[in-house]
């Protein structure tokens, strides 16, 4: 561990403790992870692996602390904090690390010249979920994994609470206090526009930015009436499908939520409209083509916009939500894109400046 004294090492932990549990939103817990473990094992890089359902990682996030030194000649640590979702290939080490903390769900080590990789395994229900990793001149003592160990069980109790609270009962998406809780932070990292499509000569289009990702509103049609004939139970098991396969649909690194009764909303990556348009076109196609029990079959009316960094989370699930009301008016079944809507005159544009609300 290292150079302090036992007795401000122990405060300090039960601090952070305090802190990571304190926290509502599961992607700060695992920066916070970072954040207490670095510094009580004496590391300025550490490392979290995620992984779905399949033992794929997922998400790597890192944490990097570097010494900056001021003006004044004062040193201070400075902490950066980087995630990547979908992340390529790995490391071929870490790879062979990882596989065997997953096959024997216990930490191991891999000695790299001077230096150790460590990696522990983040378990919860019995799966190995995740790993912690770092690097450092020597191996773990005995009473640095016992604290690791702790920290690394509550971590992972706690996000399992946190996990369960953002999480829709019956389909398992993540529910609308989820995609309210991180809007901030998404539109931090998606509000970005990509380029400025200057060539772009379609009216009304020139110099806006082009952007990469899209938010749908998805509704099923007409599900009031499956309620009304079959009842709830048959309505919930539809509902429950219809999540599982939008799940298949959809990339794990697209977002699903369940936003309401029978809507849902979705935030997805692409380059262009017509990629995005051609996304959600897959989704209605692969439910119009399911065979439900007891219905026929079912379609679904998707509204979607794009998300661009001068738009309230509000104003874009506002234009969504109007695209969708127009599918549904138009005979649903359908897909419109707010843009296309404005470009062909059914929409009036709103002044990206000025919330149409108030
Ligand atoms: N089974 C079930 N039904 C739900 C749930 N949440 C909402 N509903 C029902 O979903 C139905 C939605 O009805 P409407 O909003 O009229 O929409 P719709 O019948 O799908 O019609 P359109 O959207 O206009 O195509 C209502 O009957 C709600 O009671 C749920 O969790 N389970």
């Amino acid at each position: 561990m290292n150079n302090e004294a036992p007795g401000n090492r122990f405060h300090g932990l039960l601090g952070n403790l305090g802190k990571l549990t304190s926290i509502r939103d599961t992607e700060l817990v695992e920066q916070s992870l970072l954040r207490t473990l670095g510094p009580l094992l004496g590391v300025l890089d550490t490392e979290l692996y995620r992984l779905d359902e399949s033992q794929t990682v997922v998400r790597v996030i890192y944490s990097h602390r570097s010494k900056v030194v001021d003006s004044d000649g004062g040193a201070r640590l400075v902490e950066r904090i980087e995630e990547i979702t979908n992340p390529g290939d790995l490391p071929a080490e870490v790879v062979a690390l990882t596989d065997n903390v997953r096959l024997l769900r216990r930490p191991c080590t891999r000695r790299q010249g001077d230096q150790v990789l460590i990696a522990y395994p983040l378990v919860g229900d019995g799966d190995v979920h995740g790993y912690f990793l770092f690097k450092r001149d020597r191996e773990v003592s005995p009473n640095e994994d016992t604290v690791i160990r702790g920290v690394l069980e509550v971590f992972s109790n706690y996000y399992a609470l946190l996990d369960v609270s953002m999480r829709d009962r019956l389909t398992g998406l993540f529910n609308r206090q989820a995609l309210e809780n991180s809007f901030e932070r998404l539109w931090t990292a998606v509000g970005r526009p990509t380029s400025v499509s200057a060539e772009d000569d379609t009216p009304g289009r020139r110099g806006l930015p082009s952007h990469s990702y899209w938010l749908a509103v998805i509704d099923v049609d007409h599900f009031k009436r499956i309620n009304d004939t079959y009842g709830h139970m048959v309505g919930d098991e539809i509902l429950l499908l219809v999540a599982r396969l939008m799940t298949s649909i959809f990339r794990s690194t697209d977002l699903l939520y369940r936003y309401g009764g029978e809507e849902f909303v979705a935030i997805i990556n692409a380059e262009t409209a017509e990629i995005a348009h051609n996304i959600f076109e897959r989704v209605r196609l692969g439910i119009a083509a399911h065979h439900f029990p007891r219905i026929d079959s079912l379609a679904v009316s998707i509204g979607y916009a794009a998300i661009a960094p001068n738009l309230l989370p509000v104003e874009v699930l506002s234009r969504a939500d109007r695209s969708l009301y127009q599918a549904k008016q138009d005979g649903r079944n359908r897909i419109y894109d707010y843009q296309e809507l404005v470009d062909t005159g059914v929409f009036k544009d709103v002044d990206y400046a000025e919330p149409e609300f108030f």
